[in-house]
């Protein structure tokens, strides 16, 4: 059995490993006994700007799932960000913990103490589990926090425009695939309605397109099938559905070599983060079957533009536009990814490193 020296020489090896796999620049664990805060913040990027990313609750099974998660989406926000031509760096957080049962004002004042300490080196909004109020406990704490309400001068929650970023890469998809970029009549299987999801089947039912939605949560569905007529199907059976395009927009990794095996889409487009559980690996075997996957750190950004213009002060309707510039910039990765014989997620990282080494680049020599 190892002693505690040996253990934690083996947790530093594994975790310094794992930073150095992503060129993560920083992780910061924070732990407070009295609010039964246990949360972690990583920082992978800030060549381009201040990290910034959302903080997510969940009831990970254990430490290194949530660990593995923000590593995961803080390398997902410097690419987000450099894609879509922001100044910003790559961060997020995660509050290991169940949203429902365990936050509290104190918790997320505790949390903004800690995002406080980093002297806004990371900035925070609103992700699973989180909510706009839970910003408002935070900014008590920390300037450095935004996606507060209107009357704070904030924006509010991004997740209407996430999910217009969304449809418009769903849009450009159709275009790309069908010629047209109409979806009246065409099915979409939405994995998850919480707040882009539920945003996201709003556009599409006003454009009359036929949407099946799955969510483990039953009010949740219950609520959005009744308001916008959509079909509910069990969690279990999203991927066998004989639809047109699959919109994941729950968690990350639900496209993967399992459920490659049952997908009958012909488009993949949706927000949630991370949606291919290996890269390399899904992104080609979605390429060999034909299924035309819009990359989902450029879809999705349409909340980090809302952010930023709240930032910026540049306004929501600049934040539209911006985020509807999201058709034109997924064709041109189609376009890239067939001229180069590259996946389109491929494709897609390739412009975002490009950017953050020609900024890095000038940085240095001036
Ligand atoms: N909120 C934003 O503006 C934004 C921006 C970019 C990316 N994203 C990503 O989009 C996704 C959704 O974000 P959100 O803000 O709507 O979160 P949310 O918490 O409001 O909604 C997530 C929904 O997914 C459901 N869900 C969880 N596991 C599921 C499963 N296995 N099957 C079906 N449903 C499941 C939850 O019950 C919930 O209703 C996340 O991955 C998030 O990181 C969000």
């Amino acid at each position: 059995m190892l002693n505690v020296k040996e253990v934690n020489s083996v947790q530093e090896h594994t975790i310094f490993n794992l930073m150095s796999e992503n060129s993560h620049k920083n992780i910061v664990y924070c732990l407070d006994a009295e609010t039964g805060l246990k949360a972690i913040i990583a920082i992978h990027d800030t060549t381009l700007g201040p990290a910034i990313g959302g903080t997510r609750m969940w009831n990970y099974h254990n430490e290194n799932e949530a660990l593995d998660d923000v590593l995961r989406l803080s390398r997902s926000m410097t690419y987000k960000a450099a894609i879509t031509g922001l100044n910003f760096g790559g961060g997020n957080a995660v509050i290991i913990g169940d949203s429902n049962r365990e936050k509290s004002e104190v918790l997320m004042r505790r949390f903004g103490r800690f995002i406080n300490n980093l002297n806004g080196q990371f900035i925070t909004a609103q992700d699973v589990g989180t909510n706009t109020k839970d910003m408002e406990f935070i900014r008590m704490e920390t300037p450095h926090v935004v996606g507060v309400s209107e009357a704070m001068g904030g924006h509010g929650h991004p997740a209407p425009f996430s999910a217009y970023g969304v449809y418009m890469g769903m849009k450009a998809s159709a275009k790309e695939l069908w010629g047209s970029d109409s979806l009246s009549g065409r099915s979409v299987a939405v994995q998850g309605i919480g707040n882009v999801g539920e945003h996201l089947v709003k556009l599409l039912r006003e454009e009359d397109a036929r949407v099946y939605i799955s969510d483990i949560s039953e009010d949740r569905l219950t609520h959005v099938a009744r308001k916008y007529d959509a079909i509910i199907v069990p969690s279990n059976q999203i991927y066998d559905l004989d639809v047109d395009i699959f919109s994941p927009c729950a968690l990350g990794g639900t496209v993967n070599r399992d459920t490659l095996q049952r997908l009958k889409c012909s488009i993949i487009a949706g927000s949630a983060n991370n949606q291919l559980a290996d890269e390399e690996l899904d992104g080609q075997l979605l390429m060999d079957k034909g299924i035309l996957y819009a990359p989902d750190f450029l879809i999705n950004a349409g909340g980090l533009i809302s952010v930023y213009s709240e930032i910026t002060g540049t306004g929501k309707k600049r934040a539209m536009q911006l985020t509807e510039n999201i058709y034109q910039v997924t064709l041109e990765i189609f376009r890239k990814s067939k001229r180069e014989m590259l996946t389109a997620n491929q494709a897609a990282l390739k412009i975002a490193e490009k950017r953050i080494s020609d900024i890095k680049r000038m940085k240095a020599n001036s």
